[in-house]
Formats: C-alpha cells, sequence, structure tokens
C-alpha cells in the first residue's frame, strides 16, 4: 500500500466519525452563512508570481514541523508580508490539522483560504465551505476519473475554485480533461514523498495556456521561486521553509520580492 492510500484510509476513518456526527443538511446550512467564497483564480493571476503560504504542522516524511499554537496568526504574518492565498492542512493525522484551524484562519485573513485535505467526497467540500475555504485541493491521484469529474463540478457549483494537483503528464491530461482552471504540479512524489524539483519543468509544457499553474513543494526560499518562474509556474505553494524558519513575514515577503522582479516576466505566459 502507498503512502497515499495509508493517509487515505485514515481520511476515511475521521471522516465516517464526523459524517455520523453532522449532518450533510447540517453542514448546508452552515456553509449558506459563511461568508461568500473569494475568487481563488483572480487571486493566482496578474503580474508577479503569486505566493500561496501554508499552516502545516507536520508532514508524512518529515514528522513534526512546527507547534503552531496560533494557525490564524501565522495566516496574518503571511499576509502581511504578501501572500495571496492562505494554504490550511485540514487532515489530522500526518499532518496535526483540523476544520478548526481552517475556520480560525478564515476569521483572521482577508486574503482566500485553500482547504489541503484529502478529499474524496463531495460532504468534505461542504465541509470546506462551511468552514469558509475559497478554494479545495483535489489530488488527481487520490481519485477515479468519474470521482474527480464531480468532485471539480461539485466546488465549482458550491463556489469553491479547484486547485487540481497532479504529478506527471498522464495527471495533467486528466486534471485538464476534467475541466481543471488551476493545476497545482506536486514535486513531492505522494505515493513515495520523495521531491523531485524537475517535476514542475517537465510536466509544465502538458498544462494549457489559460490554465493558472501552481508550483508545489520544496520551495526553500527565492532562487527556488525563480526557477519555478522560469519554468512557467504563475504561482508557488510553500509550506515548511516558512514554518521552520524564523520570520515567516520577512520570508514571505522575500518571496514575493522575487517573484515581483521584472526580469521573470519574459519567461511566464
Ligand atoms: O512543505 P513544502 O515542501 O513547502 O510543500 C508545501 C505543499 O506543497 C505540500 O504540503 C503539499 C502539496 N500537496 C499536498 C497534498 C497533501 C498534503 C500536502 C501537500
Amino acid at each position: 500500500m502507498s503512502v497515499l492510500d495509508e493517509i487515505i484510509d485514515g481520511v476515511r476513518a475521521d471522516l465516517a466519525e464526523r459524517q455520523a456526527r453532522v449532518s450533510l443538511d447540517e453542514l448546508k446550512e452552515r456553509a449558506a452563512k459563511a461568508p461568500a467564497a473569494k475568487d481563488g483564480v483572480a487571486a493566482l493571476k496578474g503580474d508577479g508570481v503569486k505566493v500561496i503560504c501554508e499552516v502545516k504542522r507536520s508532514s508524512p516524511s518529515k514528522g513534526a514541523l512546527a507547534a503552531i499554537a496560533d494557525p490564524a496568526g501565522l495566516a496574518a504574518d503571511y499576509e502581511a508580508g504578501g501572500a495571496a492565498v492562505i494554504s490550511v492542512l485540514t487532515e489530522q493525522r500526518r499532518f496535526g490539522g483540523s476544520l478548526a484551524d481552517l475556520e480560525a484562519v478564515r476569521a483572521r485573513v482577508d486574503i482566500p483560504v485553500l482547504r489541503k485535505d484529502f478529499i474524496v467526497t463531495s460532504y468534505q467540500l461542504w465541509e470546506a465551505r462551511a468552514y469558509g475555504a475559497d478554494l479545495a485541493l483535489l489530488i488527481v491521484a487520490a481519485l477515479e476519473q468519474p470521482a474527480l469529474e464531480s468532485l471539480i463540478e461539485r466546488a465549482v457549483s458550491i463556489g469553491l475554485t479547484p486547485l487540481v494537483e497532479v504529478h506527471d503528464e498522464d495527471e495533467v491530461e486528466r486534471a485538464v480533461d476534467a475541466g481543471a482552471k488551476v493545476i497545482g504540479v506536486n514535486a513531492r512524489n505522494l505515493k513515495t514523498l520523495e521531491v523531485d524539483r524537475g517535476t514542475f519543468e517537465r510536466v509544465a509544457p502538458e498544462i494549457p495556456n489559460h490554465i493558472v499553474k501552481v508550483a508545489e513543494s520544496g520551495v526553500r526560499g527565492p532562487h527556488d521561486l525563480i526557477a519555478y518562474a522560469n519554468a512557467g509556474a504563475d504561482a508557488v505553494l510553500v509550506g515548511e521553509s516558512l514554518v521552520t524558519g524564523r520570520d515567516p513575514k520577512t520570508a514571505v515577503a522575500d518571496l514575493v520580492a522575487a517573484g515581483e522582479h521584472p526580469a521573470l516576466r519574459h519567461g511566464r505566459s
């Protein structure tokens, strides 16, 4: 069994518990009261490379990264540093996240918020909206094609922007066929947990121009952002280096400044 399969087994077990406690109707009522969803596509377009900053306590590959007693405070620092979107991991067992983190972050920042989890049912999309998310991650490798298609459709119908994650050319094709408007190329293979920073450069040319391209994982600092930008990234998603560094606000500001450098614009679509 791959790491991804193991994670999803745990996610399904936790999901069954929540579904037994909170009905879909209750979630929908809560979603109806949530602040209107912000436009996730607009937030990731425009001049400069956008920076998506992640609230991440631990990971399957590294274990504990940072305690993050105040996820909303961290998100506020990210926003002050110039983040375009905040990513909040809500998976509990391996990443130490929760819906409470999502809710707390949503209440504090004005920029769009991404629910980062292993979404396998529309119930989780309703949860995302109910707790204030504007975007939701959908991982191609975790979903059969019909499920991917229907989750993208459902996400859009409830106001969420799907960030559709791929690892190779075949998955790009599946994402595009399923109607993705924002595609994230994850340099970390979720089946082996290895990071290959060349993944984006290899896979991005397969992504049609009108689709927003996000480079995910492995950004240690401005030099990695610049490499991704030169390979065509519209945005980068950064977790570990921000939560383990000393000063998240300055670290984000340094990334944003690198991504706004005029020399980068030529190489980008
Ligand atoms: O911590 P990093 O290497 O900066 O990576 C962040 C983000 O890309 C990573 O957390 C991630 C990308 N896709 C995921 C899917 C599920 C969980 C986590 C992820």
